[in-house]
């Protein structure tokens, strides 16, 4: 499948290092289109894509469209693109906030439309993306994307109205767990650990306490209370936790940000 994206910047770039790293696409296959030529010029030298002179050639080539531009420009894209998109080429939208309607609101609802929300890890193949298929999308087109999706990380149908929620736990969480990483490090580095010793222990600990969830399918409460020794070391820092409000600020941050992705839409 020719796949084509418009914007190659901090997501777009992610996604295509996906595409190539799972060897999920050729090459060949790819081409981007993005006004900064520097950039360009950067992705063709190291991924070995194609450009195409505008977004129009860009869509006349591929197969797969993926809108990796900021929402606020996404009408406008697809405006210009729209009298090259047929009932056959797929439109992905990767938008927060930009919903399967307003699409067909400007393309047609007789075109194929896919809304995604993917996350940063995908260009280290552990992303994970929310899917939303419109009615055009055949059963056999719905597993070759979820296919195509899966190379670089999870992936996964969803119901539309959980888009808002699902961004705030998987598109924007990374930059959560940036934060939560970075300011254990500085607890780290307070005690004497050399700040980069600090951030490669807390990557392998906090995917390995990640995981634990996924794979023991134990409830998280019940797996903090077996590291919380009577008496020991955790409960210090559970109680440290609890006084400082970490999750009721937790709990604000997935709701402001779901609230955001709500108020996107609305524009
Ligand atoms: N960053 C993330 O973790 C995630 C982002 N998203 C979504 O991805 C989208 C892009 O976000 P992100 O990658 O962070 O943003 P960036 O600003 O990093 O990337 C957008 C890119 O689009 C380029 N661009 C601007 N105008 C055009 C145009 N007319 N044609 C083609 N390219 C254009 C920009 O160039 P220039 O910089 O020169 O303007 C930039 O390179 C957003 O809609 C966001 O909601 C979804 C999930 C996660
Ligand atoms: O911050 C944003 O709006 C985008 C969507 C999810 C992650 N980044």
């Amino acid at each position: 499948m020719k796949i084509g994206f418009i914007g190659t910047g901090n997501m777009g770039q992610a996604i295509l290092e996906g595409f190539i790293v799972s060897e999920k696409v050729k090459k060949e296959d790819i081409f981007i289109y993005d006004p900064d030529q520097l950039k360009l010029d950067t992705l063709i030298k190291k991924y070995g894509v194609s450009t195409a002179e505008n977004e129009n050639k860009l869509a006349e080539s591929s197969e797969l469209i993926i809108l990796a531009v900021k929402p606020n420009i996404y009408d406008k894209i697809l405006e210009k693109i729209k009298s090259n998109i047929d009932g056959k080429k797929k439109i992905l939208t990767i938008a927060a906030g930009y919903s399967v309607d307003r699409a067909e609101g400007i393309l047609g609802n007789d075109k194929k439309i896919i809304r995604t929300m993917p996350n940063m890890p995908a260009q280290i193949l552990e992303g994970m993306t929310g899917v939303v298929f419109n009615k055009n999308i055949t059963h056999e087109e719905k597993a070759e994307i979820l296919e195509l999706l899966t190379g670089f990380g999870g992936a996964e149908e969803i119901d539309e109205k959980l888009m808002h929620v699902f961004t705030s736990i998987s598109g924007s969480i990374p930059a959560v767990v940036d934060i939560f990483i970075e300011a254990l490090a500085d607890g780290a580095v307070l005690n004497g650990m050399p700040r980069d010793k600090a951030y490669r222990i807390l990557s392998e600990a906090v995917a390995g306490s990640a995981h634990m969830i996924g794979k023991t399918k134990k409830h998280p409460g019940l797996l903090k209370d077996e590291v919380c020794s009577p008496g020991g070391t955790t409960i210090e820092a559970v109680a440290a936790l609890e006084k400082g409000g970490f999750r009721a600020a937790l709990i604000e941050a997935v709701n402001k940000c779901t609230e955001k992705s709500v108020k996107l839409s609305e524009k």
